[in-house]
C-alpha cells in the first residue's frame, strides 16, 4: 500500500464530517448566507498566500533542480490557478485587495498557517508536502462530493466554487502532491512515518476548524 493510501485511513472519519459541517452543506446546497461565504474568502486569501509559502519553502530545501521545479510549478498552481478562482470571487463580492490586506487574520487562520510554516521551516521536502497535503487533498474531495449534489454546479454564486474544486486542473494539481509523497516516502522508516501521520492528522483537523470558523465568521 503506497504511503498516501495509509495518511488516507488516518484521516477518513475527520474528512467525511467536513462534509457535514454546516459551511460545507450549506455551500452545496446553495442555503449558505452569502456574508458567511464573503468572510471566509477574505480568510481564504490570506490563507492561501500563506500556504504558498510552504511550498516555496520546498524550492529552498531541496538541492534536486526536478524536485525545484515541481515545488516552485506548485507556487504557480496556488498563485496563478486556485486563486483565480477567488479573484473571481471577490470581483463579485466587491472585495478588494486592500480590504483583504486591512483584514487581520482570524485566530485559526494564524494558528493553522503558522504550524504549517512551522513544519516547513524546521523539516524537508517531505514534511513539506505533508503540510500541504491535506489542505489540497481534501479540498478535492469535498469538490468531486458536491459536484454530484443536484443543482450545486448550476448556483449562481456557490456553483463556480464547486467547478473549481471538481475541475480537471485541480485534481492534477493534487495529484502531482500525491506523486510527490509517494515517491519521496518510499523507504522511510517507521518512526518518521508516525511523525508525518501527526502533521497529516493536524493539518486536517484544522481543517475541520477553518470550516467552523468561516460558518461562525469567528475572529
Ligand atoms: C483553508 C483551506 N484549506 C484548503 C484549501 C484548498 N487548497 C483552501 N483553499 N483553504
Amino acid at each position: 500500500m503506497k504511503l498516501t493510501e495509509r495518511l488516507y485511513k488516518s484521516v477518513e472519519d475527520i474528512w467525511m464530517g467536513y462534509l457535514d459541517q454546516p459551511f460545507v452543506k450549506e455551500l452545496a446546497e446553495g442555503t449558505l448566507d452569502v456574508e458567511k461565504f464573503r468572510f471566509y474568502m477574505i480568510q481564504d486569501y490570506r490563507y492561501l498566500l500563506q500556504y504558498a509559502k510552504v511550498f516555496a519553502f520546498g524550492v529552498i530545501k531541496t538541492e534536486d533542480p526536478e524536485l525545484m521545479r515541481r515545488f516552485a510549478g506548485m507556487v504557480h498552481d496556488v498563485l496563478d490557478g486556485e486563486m483565480n478562482v477567488h479573484k473571481t470571487y471577490m470581483a463579485r463580492l466587491g472585495i478588494t485587495e486592500e480590504e483583504v490586506a486591512k483584514t487581520p487574520s482570524a485566530l485559526t487562520n494564524q494558528s493553522y498557517t503558522s504550524y504549517m510554516l512551522d513544519v516547513a521551516n524546521k523539516g524537508g521536502p517531505l514534511e513539506i508536502l505533508m503540510a500541504v497535503l491535506a489542505c489540497a487533498w481534501s479540498y478535492q474531495v469535498i469538490g468531486e462530493h458536491h459536484v454530484k449534489v443536484p443543482g450545486a454546479v448550476e448556483h449562481p454564486l456557490y456553483g463556480e466554487w464547486v467547478q473549481g474544486y471538481s475541475s480537471k486542473e485541480y485534481a492534477d494539481s493534487t495529484k502531482e502532491i500525491i506523486d510527490c509523497v509517494d515517491a519521496l516516502g518510499e523507504n522511510i522508516t517507521p518512526e518518521q512515518e508516525a511523525y508525518l501521520t501527526d502533521i497529516f492528522v493536524k493539518c486536517s483537523r484544522y481543517e475541520k476548524l477553518f470550516w467552523d470558523m468561516a460558518y461562525a465568521m469567528e475572529m
